[in-house]
């Protein structure tokens, strides 16, 4: 079989400045994985950069409009459903009010993450947060249920 082709993915990890919380939503339904918790983002486009990708996904999905941009991790993961490379972006200023164009839930979380289940190709980025913030990487996340994954 030929080796599966990766699909570009943006995440933004969006951290507030008052108390270093970190922005969560849930999948809307009818994608993969509906109702796991995840950091915002979605795949690039034909022709964009991870940057470019991030802005426009932030806006359609949340509606912020986000200021500077670091990738700051890039991780991937086999799932049934693709093979995802993900660019990891801290992201710490943002204009526009938060608005879950897609019928989302979202919640600001610190660490150890009180909402589950969380998309597994974000556990990685959750143990580095935990670990820069002096934190074991074992409280990132509390124990996974399962949601069910379509
Ligand atoms: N946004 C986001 N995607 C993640 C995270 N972790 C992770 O493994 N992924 C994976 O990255 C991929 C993102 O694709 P998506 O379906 O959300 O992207 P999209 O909004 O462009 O979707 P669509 O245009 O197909 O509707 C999914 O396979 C998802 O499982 C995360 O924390 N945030």
């Amino acid at each position: 079989m030929p080796p599966r082709k990766h699909t570009e993915v943006a995440v933004g990890v969006l951290i507030r400045e008052v108390d270093g919380a970190l922005l969560l939503s849930t999948r809307p339904p009818g994608k993969p994985y509906a109702g796991y918790w995840e950091f915002p983002g979605g795949k690039l486009e034909a022709g964009e950069t991870v940057e470019q990708a991030l802005r426009r996904e932030l806006v359609e999905e949340i509606g912020v409009t986000i200021g500077p941009v670091e990738v700051w991790k890039v991780t991937e993961h086999d799932y049934p459903h693709a093979l995802v490379r993900l660019h990891w972006c801290k992201v710490t200023r943002w204009s526009g009010d938060f608005d879950m164009r897609e019928g989302q839930q979202m919640a600001w979380q610190q660490l150890p993450l009180t909402v589950s289940p969380v998309l597994p190709g974000a556990l990685p980025v959750l143990q580095w947060l935990a670990q820069e913030r002096g934190l074991p990487t074992e409280v990132a996340v509390l124990p996974q249920e399962s949601a069910g994954t379509d």
